[in-house]
């Protein structure tokens, strides 16, 4: 039998070229697009055209009257929104992937790790330099947006010899491919969209050496009992205020909590409900109106006259 395939929607804003993109970027991120894409028009080069796909089982109207009401907020910011004009298209699977694909490139992490797209022959520049591949486009967690490419700076940063992690709403399985290629034994990815258990699932496969990380449909750690030396999530701050009473009874001692998918504005929110769980905030990254946190317990981290522990 012929495989039916998947429809998507694409939303695009196009924008005059001296109106900020990133703008239009996080107002799909709010409403929920896993990623967007920038293609300067062709056809008029006055404009530039912002992108996002939505399958057909995750597009509704919602979504783009939740857009508009984005957009429609900005002349009170001082935006200036003549010739912004939302549009919305379909186009099959393999239309899709092939439209993504001309916009993914390598991104180089840091001087140690670069992310390669699969069909990508990628050359390490360093003999000790780690590649990820990935398949991206079918969930979010490429490393090109902005929470992303800070949670994996913040994990180069504190893996150390950490044994074990939980890496809560996986996605690609991105951060769960790097902690192990950075070392880290036993990792558990969790995600409650099944879209994206089975991306990670994929992505896993495509690197030697992940293929035991075991992959969880399940929203935040509901009904996960154990403990681990560092927990990372990257969902927004709304969800991560839920997650937040949970992540004591999950983290090992010394443990590390990395926190993203944060708009610039709920970054004190967040900080003020992890002190109230007893953990200080011991590095902040602030990447294009994101903030990415890693926090410590306060007692492990800081002595009482406020020297650091370790
Ligand atoms: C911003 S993406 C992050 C993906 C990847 N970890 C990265 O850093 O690029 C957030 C992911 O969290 C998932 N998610 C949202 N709410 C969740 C929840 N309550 N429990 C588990 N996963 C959730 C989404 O399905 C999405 O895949």
């Amino acid at each position: 039998m012929e495989e039916r395939l998947m429809i998507w929607k694409k939303i695009t804003v196009a924008i005059p070229n001296d109106f900020d993109p990133e703008i239009i970027s996080d107002a799909f991120m709010r409403v929920g697009a896993n990623g967007t894409e920038m293609v300067d028009d062709e056809d008029n080069s006055v404009k530039t055209k912002i992108n996002s796909y939505f399958d057909e089982n995750n597009y509704n109207e919602k979504i783009l009257t939740d857009l508009k009401t984005q957009l429609n907020k900005l002349p009170e910011f001082g935006f200036d929104m003549t010739g912004v004009e939302v549009s919305v298209s379909a186009l099959d699977d393999s239309s899709w992937e092939n439209e993504w694909k001309q916009y993914y490139h390598p991104v180089k992490i840091s001087r140690y790790l670069t992310v390669v797209p699969n069909w990508v022959d990628y050359q390490p520049k360093y003999s000790d330099e780690h590649i990820i591949v990935m398949d991206p486009g079918k969930s979010f967690g490429t490393g090109t947006h902005p929470t992303t490419y800070s949670c994996m700076q913040a994990l180069e940063l504190i893996l150390g010899d950490a044994k074990s992690l939980y890496d809560v709403g996986t996605g690609s399985g991105i951060l769960s491919i790097q902690a192990r290629q950075l070392g880290v034994k036993d990792i558990q990815a969790f995600d409650l969209d099944p879209e994206a258990v089975r991306a990670a699932k994929e992505n896993i496969q495509l690197n030697p050496g992940c293929e035991d990380i075991e992959v969880f449909e399940n929203s935040l750690l509901d009904g996960v009992d154990g403990k681990v030396d560092v927990i990372v999530a990257n969902i927004l701050a709304d969800v991560i205020l839920q997650f937040i009473p949970d992540i004591d009874a999950h983290l090992n001692k010394d443990g590390f909590v990395v926190l993203s998918g944060i708009i610039n504005e709920k970054e004190a929110l967040i900080t003020q409900k992890m002190a109230e769980i007893g953990f200080v905030v011991l590095e902040a990254f602030h990447l294009k109106g994101w903030s990415t946190l890693i926090c410590r317990r306060k007692e492990e981290f800081e002595a009482e006259d406020g020297a650091i522990l370790r």
